[in-house]
């Protein structure tokens, strides 16, 4: 059986690094190309891949999913910045691309998805809820998009329920204090030297508090989504936002 042709785009990165092994290490693909900023985008079609995984920054990221897109080349899109209007944009590439894939994936970590999950079916039973992301303090972005994403499901599924607003006398505050406000949810972000990937989503009850959290100790922990995602985005045609549509959860 031929191997799945694959690329890494942000290759020296720590994330790109870790996916470069993981990619050789898998007996049914090929790595054909893993490039880095200032090396063209076009060794990839050169070298014909047919899924590109891209691990890069979000000042980069659209450039790089539009060149794969209308080359007809599958993503695997780890990197973080996804707003509304850049969904929109890369619907509006897909459209004419009608046989290509993408997955963005907020978080390629298994318990990290899970911990979404389980905060979106937690978040109607509680008066108060916050996340707070902590990350390594080479991160570019805040909050991590995983908080991002879980700060929505958790007001989505507040809103479906009908739960009226957060508690919180709060009067006055230093800017940022409470955090950012994510569609209703408060989210912190801290950055630490010696931290990798951690979330914990705060519950708060009358009399009770549930606390969810997750920690991915090394980025290895990523790499069963990233191979998950390089094998099925090619069966995945259009956009799939989120690694749990390829992992066969109930509900
Ligand atoms: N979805 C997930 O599970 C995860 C996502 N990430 C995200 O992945 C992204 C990368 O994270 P790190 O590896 O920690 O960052 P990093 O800064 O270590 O690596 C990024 C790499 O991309 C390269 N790069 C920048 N612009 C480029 C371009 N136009 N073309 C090619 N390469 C380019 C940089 O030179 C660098 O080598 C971030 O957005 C981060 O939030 C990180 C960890 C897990
Ligand atoms: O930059 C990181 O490191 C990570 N980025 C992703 C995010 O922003 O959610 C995923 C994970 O948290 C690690």
């Amino acid at each position: 059986m031929s191997k799945l042709r694959v690329a890494v785009i942000g290759a020296k990165g720590r994330m790109g690094a870790e996916a470069v092994q993981a990619v050789e290490a898998a007996e049914d693909l090929e790595l054909v190309a893993a490039v880095d900023r200032d090396e063209a985008l076009e060794t990839l079609t050169g070298a014909g891949a047919q899924v590109a995984v891209d691990l890069t920054h979000p000042d980069a990221v659209m450039g790089n999913v539009e060149f794969c897109v209308r080359n007809g080349i599958h993503a695997v899109v780890g990197t973080t910045g996804w707003t509304d209007e850049r969904l929109d944009a890369l619907r509006g590439w897909l459209a004419d691309a009608p046989g290509t894939g993408v997955l963005i994936a907020p978080n390629f970590g298994i318990g990290a998805v899970l911990t979404m999950r389980f905060a979106r079916q937690a978040a109607r039973f509680f008066d108060s809820v916050e996340v707070v992301e902590l990350h390594h303090p080479g991160k570019a972005d805040a909050p991590s998009g995983t908080a991002v994403r879980t700060a929505q499901l958790i007001a989505e599924a507040r809103r479906e329920a009908g739960c009226p607003p957060q508690p919180d006398a709060t009067s006055t505050a230093l800017d940022g204090a409470r955090g950012a406000d994510v569609d209703g949810v408060p989210v912190h972000a801290v950055r630490l030297r010696g931290l990798v990937a951690h979330q914990e989503v705060l519950l708060g009850g009358e009399g009770e508090m549930l606390t969810i959290r997750h920690d991915s100790l090394h980025r290895s922990s990523f790499m069963p989504g990233v191979l998950l995602g390089v094998r099925r985005v090619p069966t995945a045609p259009g956009l799939t936002f989120g690694l749990e549509h390829f992992l066969d959860l109930d509900d």
